[in-house]
């Protein structure tokens, strides 16, 4: 504990005093990351940098009137009000007033215009964030929680937007403000200055003091955020499985562990940042009893040195001095959280996105002739080597694949290569004769569609969700298409047929009613290319039936890869293949592999197909 931060309540720190101190703490990178965090958001302000000159030109100018609003007050008390002259005072007061009116303008003006600003460069950062993360291959998703991505897209492009609505003009106006007050007051008395800026190192050290801690606590604060958003929605989206395995508990006490390092790390950080304002007000009020004092001294001399105008401009002035301090020191946590943040959301950005497409054969219409030669393939070479291993296979148009193994045999990962979600590391795959890096994806996703175990569906109408498949295509294709899939008979059942909206989960129709909508969707986009992962769960006999008769539809005629559960499948299908820990070990009809008894007639003996 000695080395931590000393915290009541035991709360011990996962940031240790050394992390923050100790020689390792890279302050010159972080310079570094903030020029070009600032360049970046600079390039994306575009062309409102012309509006942005001139709020900077505003806040410039409203600096200035602030400035000589107390020095026209000076002048007003030491050369009307305590001569006792009033020519001339309507001139001053209309002045002083002209004053406060354009400074209210100006300041109107600069934040009207900057929050403009603002909200155009966050809404081009958030869209470009977006698109970016549509063009991020899979594996980058596979390496990250969901949770973590989506507070990217949402706290951290919020604080972004924060510090540019408000942070940005205030630091910028604190610094010119700090400079111009700074000057004043030297010229109207250097001893009265000296006197109130020695404070200033003071309110330094106080303040790099309270800061140096909550920009790691907010930081952690922001890591325990992601982590719990993440949680929740995986709890969410896979509530039914925590309670089909009673680990409501569980996942409470995790929840709440991560929860309680929320507080923890919320608490500390706020109650750090709290301690700001209250250190400069109260470092304040010494300076200003100081000047005072000291200039309320000066002044009955009465040599004319420091004059009561002077004491009024200058306790004005110190005011005015501290409050920029006091302000950058409030926004400096703000500023903080967002470059961290702009970093991050940069970082994404910075992601490779999938490798540079192909050019050639963008109309190309394919015929589905698949084959692969000698490809190996692994998530992980490097630690967990291959796990698809050297594969070779040839299906011929309209032909129907059959893949059957054990679970984790690669069956999956021959469809995600047939789909280059993953570039494969040796051999090649052909398409009509094509090596399959050299097909544009649009071309050869545009031509595949998926019938997953599990159906994804949007929260949309039924309608738009069978639509999925091409966008363009009307009401009737969509109708033709369901009935083809034997969906259309349920769909009308549903209480706003077509234009019901489903949700998300697709809590209001059955699993069955789910993949036959999703065979809908396949039809509607017609395919020369299918990809089926056939469902294991069990589905009444008479959904079943309807299933497979859809299936049936869909697959006629295209060239079809099924990762096969049933039988009936297998038996139907032209080529069935056998697959064993990455390898292809065997291969024929259905016929044939029984009659070899090799691996597959075991397993058909021992019912795992
Ligand atoms: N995205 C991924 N990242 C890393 N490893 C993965 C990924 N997806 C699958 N694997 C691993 O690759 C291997 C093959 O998985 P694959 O899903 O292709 O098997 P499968 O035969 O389809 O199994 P199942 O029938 O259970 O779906 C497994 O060991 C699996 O853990």
């Amino acid at each position: 504990m000695s080395n931590a931060i000393r915290k009541p309540f035991g709360y011990e720190p996962i940031i240790k005093k050394e992390d923050i101190k100790g020689p390792n703490r890279k302050k010159k990178e972080r310079a570094k990351d903030w020029k070009s965090v600032l360049q970046r958001i600079w390039k994306l302000v575009d062309e409102q940098r012309v509006l942005l000159i001139t709020v900077l030109s505003l806040v410039f100018v409203s600096s200035v009137l602030a400035l000589l609003g107390p020095l026209m007050i000076g002048k007003i008390i030491d050369n009307h009000i305590i001569p006792m002259r009033f020519d001339g005072l309507g001139l001053s007061i209309s002045l002083l007033i002209a004053i406060y009116i354009g400074l209210s303008f100006a300041m109107y003006f600069q934040s009207f215009w900057m929050v403009g600003i603002a909200q155009q460069t966050i809404f081009r950062l958030r869209t470009s964030l977006f698109a970016h993360l549509q063009n991020l291959p899979v594996p980058f998703f596979d390496k990250r929680q969901h949770g973590e991505l989506m507070s990217r897209v949402t706290n951290d492009i919020e604080n972004v937007s924060q510090t540019l609505n408000t942070s940005f003009i205030q630091v910028f106006s604190s610094i010119l403000t700090l400079t111009g007050t700074f000057a004043v007051m030297l010229y109207l008395s250097p001893l009265l200055t000296l006197l109130t800026m020695i404070i200033i190192p003071v309110m330094f050290i106080a303040i790099r003091w309270i800061t140096r801690r909550t920009g790691i606590l907010f930081k952690e604060q922001q890591q325990a955020v992601g982590e719990l958003n993440g949680m929740i929605e995986e709890t969410i989206s896979g509530q039914r499985i925590v309670k089909a395995f009673s680990q409501e508990e569980n996942v409470m006490e995790e929840f709440a562990q991560k929860s309680g390092r929320l507080r923890r790390t919320g608490f500390w950080a706020l109650t750090y940042s709290g301690f700001i304002p209250k250190v400069m007000n109260l470092l304040n009020n010494g300076s200003f009893a100081v000047v005072a004092g000291v200039g309320g001294l000066l002044a009955l001399r009465g040599d004319g040195v420091v004059t009561i105008g002077t004491i009024v401009i200058f306790s004005e002035l110190a005011r005015q001095f501290t409050r920029p301090l006091n302000d950058l020191a409030n926004q400096f946590n703000t500023v903080l959280s967002a470059f961290a943040g702009a970093e991050r959301v940069f970082k994404i950005i910075d992601e490779p996105i999938e490798k540079d497409d192909a050019t050639e054969h963008l109309d190309t219409v394919l015929q589905g002739d698949v084959e692969f030669r000698n490809v190996s393939f692994g998530y992980a070479v490097e630690t967990d080597g291959y796990t698809i291993d050297d594969v070779s296979f040839h299906v011929k148009s309209g032909e129907t694949a059959a893949f059957v193994g054990a679970t984790g045999a690669g069956k999956t990962t021959i469809m995600q290569l047939l789909s280059r979600f993953y570039e494969i590391d040796k051999g090649e795959i052909y398409i009509d004769g094509i090596p399959i890096s050299e097909l544009p994806r649009k071309t050869l996703r545009g031509q595949t569609a998926f019938v997953l175990q599990d159906p994804f569906l949007f929260e949309a109408s039924v309608f738009e969700n069978i639509r999925y498949g091409k966008l363009d295509a009307t009401d009737e294709e969509v109708i033709e298409a369901a009935k083809k899939a034997n969906a259309h008979s349920f769909i009308s059942r549903l209480e706003d047929g077509y234009n019901t909206v489903l949700t998300a989960d697709g809590g209001e129709i059955s699993q069955g009613q789910k993949q036959l909508l999703s065979i809908a969707r396949a039809l509607v986009a017609d395919p020369v290319l299918l990809l089926l992962d056939e469902a294991t769960s069990s589905i009444d006999t008479v959904t079943e039936l309807e299933i497979q008769e859809a299936l049936d539809r869909l697959m006629e005629g295209r060239t079809s890869f099924v990762i096969a559960h049933r039988l009936n499948t297998v038996r139907k299908a032209d080529t069935v293949y056998v697959m064993e820990q990455g390898k292809l070990i065997e291969s024929g009809n259905q016929q044939e592999l029984i009659e070899r008894k090799g691996v597959y007639y075991t397993m058909l003996e021992e019912s795992k197909v």
